[in-house]
């Protein structure tokens, strides 16, 4: 590829001035440290809580060591796709887009074509594209909705380029309230266009929201009959081309190709990561593009430019010191965010904080979502070799690592020896390739290759995304975080407890697995090129299992001590010491609300998020230890559970937006009998007050922590007296219940 013929930069890097934060920062370390000291000293005039109060800390400290060293450096980006544009558009690569769905049910098709429209309609040659979409649910319905999808689309492309529209996901276009605005000269003919494509959009709308609710969206005949009693766990592989733009003209509507992989019962499918490679592979035999962006069917691209975007930081070497990343990551941001973060889960302040010092590292960790992947990266190559690793191209060795398709063999050849990023990496057409496409998506296609293990999507966490980002860092790969205004793409987020907390659950469970894998941070900064830090900010999201026990301890401790009358879980009232205590909650609380402040959010979404995130540790990162423990003694195998996308209708949790709900599951139990065991404490202390205790005085530090804790599970309080969905079901409570009687008894045993 040509050189820059000019001198600007496609993307600037700056260090955010952060000297107030890091000095505060510090500040909190070493009243941490000063508390463990404290601890060590008094250690042999206190009991057992105290040892465990010491524990937790050292935890807690090590933690902030962490965040500290992950924060230190906040990169900020900006980049320039208007000059990408104006010197190369002949010279842009390919790039294809996966989409992955795998349930019409807890993923509505409507969202998942959206996705796909917003994709095929963004500012990008047409003919440079082409969108994957994997569906794991083998469904009629998706297909059909996607049939009908391209059809709408002929109309949508052309229109959102001629008016450059701003948002190209139709339900988001057209919300119920929105009203056409454009700069177009001509108003008329814009209005006129606008009304037109509004209601083609309502007709798709209606076709696939009809097909839901029958058990066949249509007559499954012809192009339909692979699908007509299929069953989605036992299906031969289907490949299907929607659309091919045949005449490779850049004003047409990109390639569209459906893809269900094989599914038997005894093989495993790999989750996600197996629905990857699946296109990876369908892909390098269609199109092979240089390029792969992945989005979630639950994500659309916001930006129409978000394409050039990516592209700033991908050309290679433009003779202005620009690097080679190996892939570009947008944050995850979320449209439809309820006010103020009620569940916590919208993470800005995760992305503009912690993300940005990820960043400044060696690069932002692989999201799963709203990234754009080098081919050569996934297929092995590491930066400085620009060759898959230990391996020769010799024809065995592509066919150990690739499989035994003699096509995707050369095409994976041609990646791997482009010396920059190539322009049109396939030669056969697209429809001729749908045999051999079939054939890389069966399940035995995989067995024996590298596939999952040296190349492509990582097999053996349910949080793929981070597997495959770390395993491309220890390769010695820099990332690029691309934060354009506006974001790049959205996503749906949960806004229903039960969902939120399974769906930490199995981050927390696929986080921690990492670590006893072969992959794990550790290894690979002693063995590979992982830096140090980043290891560290590796293991700050990998460590939220287990720091789930230091925070269960800490939440019981006080209201132990209050109960049992006979330990100490603070330093007492009297003591100066207490002020170590006292300042590190008070400059540590006003630090994370500076943060929240500086983020653009409000208080009381910050308030929020430190409610919710004590929630989340004492349920979801704690069962996702439990299940991590059952997987590594060989009891169970870890899941992937989907999300079930809200669809923003007739959905009951809109009723109440924000409140906190509940179901049956045991994920709830640790945060109610926390609850309890305070309150209790709180009773006992009000008890012992009345019958004029005055030793009593002394417990002022924990009576104080214990009134947090329940101000903390305010959610779970106002469970214990909510209806339906708003109250924790009573098995729960019983249960919860039980365990705060036994251990009040251990207290009285001790006493
Ligand atoms: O067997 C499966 C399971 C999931 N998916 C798809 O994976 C995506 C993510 O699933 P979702 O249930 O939405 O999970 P989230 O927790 O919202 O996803 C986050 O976390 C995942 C890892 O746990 C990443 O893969 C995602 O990219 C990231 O957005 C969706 O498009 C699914 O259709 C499949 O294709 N096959
Ligand atoms: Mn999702």
């Amino acid at each position: 590829m040509a050189k820059a013929t000019h001198n600007l930069p496609l993307y600037e890097l700056k260090f955010r001035n952060n000297e107030i934060s890091r000095t505060i920062e510090l500040i909190i370390l070493f009243l941490l440290l000063s508390l463990v000291g404290y601890r060590i000293i008094k250690l042999k005039d206190n009991g057992y809580p105290w040892l465990l109060a010491l524990v937790c800390e050292s935890w807690f400290t090590i933690n902030w060591i962490i965040i500290v060293s992950t924060k230190w450096n906040q990169l900020i980006t900006k980049t320039y796709p208007e000059r990408l544009l104006k010197w190369r558009s002949s010279e842009l690569p390919e790039v294809d887009m996966f989409v992955t769905t795998a349930d019409p049910e807890l993923e509505p098709p409507i969202m998942t074509v959206n996705t796909v429209l917003s994709l095929l309609a963004t500012e990008y040659p047409a003919h440079k594209l082409a969108c994957y979409v994997s569906d794991d649910a083998a469904s009629p319905l998706t297909f059909y909705s996607l049939v009908e999808a391209i059809k709408f689309a002929k109309y949508w492309v052309p229109f959102c380029k001629k008016y450059n529209v701003s948002v190209r996901a139709p339900f988001r276009y057209f919300k119920p309230d929105s009203q056409p605005c454009s700069n177009a000269s001509s108003h008329d003919e814009f209005l006129q266009d606008w009304m037109k494509i509004k209601e083609e959009y309502a007709k798709l709308y209606l076709k696939i929201e009809d097909a839901c609710k029958k058990t066949e969206p249509c007559d499954l005949s012809g192009d339909y009959s692979d699908f007509s009693n299929i069953n989605r766990r036992n299906h031969k592989s289907i490949v299907k081309v929607i659309h091919e733009n045949k005449e490779a003209v850049s004003e047409g509507v990109p390639h569209l190709i459906y893809v269900a992989r094989e599914k038997r019962p005894k093989y495993s499918h790999n989750n996600k990561a197996g629905a990857m490679n699946v296109l990876n592979r369908v892909s390098g035999l269609m199109t092979n593009a240089p390029i792969m962006l992945n989005v979630d069917c639950d994500m659309y691209a916001n930006n129409p430019l978000v394409i050039l975007q990516a592209m700033c930081f991908l050309f290679s070497d433009g003779g202005n010191n620009q690097k080679d990343y190996a892939f570009v990551q947008f944050p995850q941001h979320f449209y439809d965010g309820l006010k103020d973060d009620p569940y916590g889960n919208q993470l800005k302040v995760l992305h503009e904080f912690l993300g940005r010092g990820i960043s400044g590292i060696q690069g932002p960790f692989y999201q799963g979502t709203g990234c754009f992947h080098r081919r050569n990266v996934i297929y092995g190559s590491s930066p400085d070799d620009k060759f898959i690793e230990g391996i020769q191209l010799s024809n065995e060795n592509l066919q150990s690592t690739f499989g035994n398709s003699r096509e995707l063999c050369e095409s994976a050849a041609k990646v791997l020896q482009a010396k920059e990023l190539m322009v049109g990496g396939s030669t056969s057409t697209i429809t001729n390739s749908v045999e051999a496409a079939c054939q890389v998506a069966n399940c035995a296609y995989e067995f024996g290759t590298g596939w999952g293990r040296k190349v492509g999507w990582m097999y053996g966490s349910v949080t793929e995304d981070i597997l495959t980002g770390l395993t491309i860092h220890a390769r010695g790969w820099e990332t690029a975080y691309c934060t354009p205004d506006p974001p790049g793409f959205l996503g749906c987020t949960p806004s229903n407890g039960p969902v939120i907390i399974l769906q930490f659950k199995r981050w927390s469970t696929g986080l921690f697995e990492i670590l006893f894998s072969s992959k794990s941070p550790l290894i690979s900064t002693l063995t590979k090129k992982l830096r140090l830090r980043q290891c560290l900010a590796y293991l700050w999201i990998q460590l939220w299992a287990l720091r789930s026990i230091f925070e269960v301890c800490y939440a019981i401790l006080p209201a132990y001590c209050i109960i049992s009358n006979s330990s100490h879980f603070l330093p007492k009232i009297n003591e100066p010491a207490t002020m170590i205590p006292i300042s590190i909650m008070v400059i540590y609380k006003l630090y994370t609300l500076s943060e929240y402040i500086r983020a653009g959010q409000s208080i009381r979404a910050w308030w929020n998020n430190q409610r919710m995130w004590k929630v989340l540790a004492t349920s979801s990162w704690l069962f996702g230890i439990l299940s991590v423990g059952l997987k590594v003694v060989g009891l169970s195998e870890t899941a992937f559970e989907v999300t079930k996308k809200d669809n923003g209708e007739n959905d009951e949790s809109n009723s109440d937006k924000g409140r906190f709900t509940f179901d049956e599951s045991p994920m709830f139990i640790p945060g109610t009998f926390i609850l309890l065991l305070n309150l209790t404490a709180l009773l006992v202390f009000a008890f012992r007050t009345i019958y004029g205790n005055h030793e009593n005085m002394m417990y002022l530090g924990e009576i104080i922590c214990c009134k947090m804790v329940v101000i903390y599970f305010w959610a779970f309080f106002k469970g214990l007296f909510g209806r339906g969905n708003y109250g924790i079901p009573l098995p729960t409570i019983i249960k919860s219940g039980t365990l705060v009687l036994f251990v009040c008894a251990i207290c009285i045993r001790g006493e």
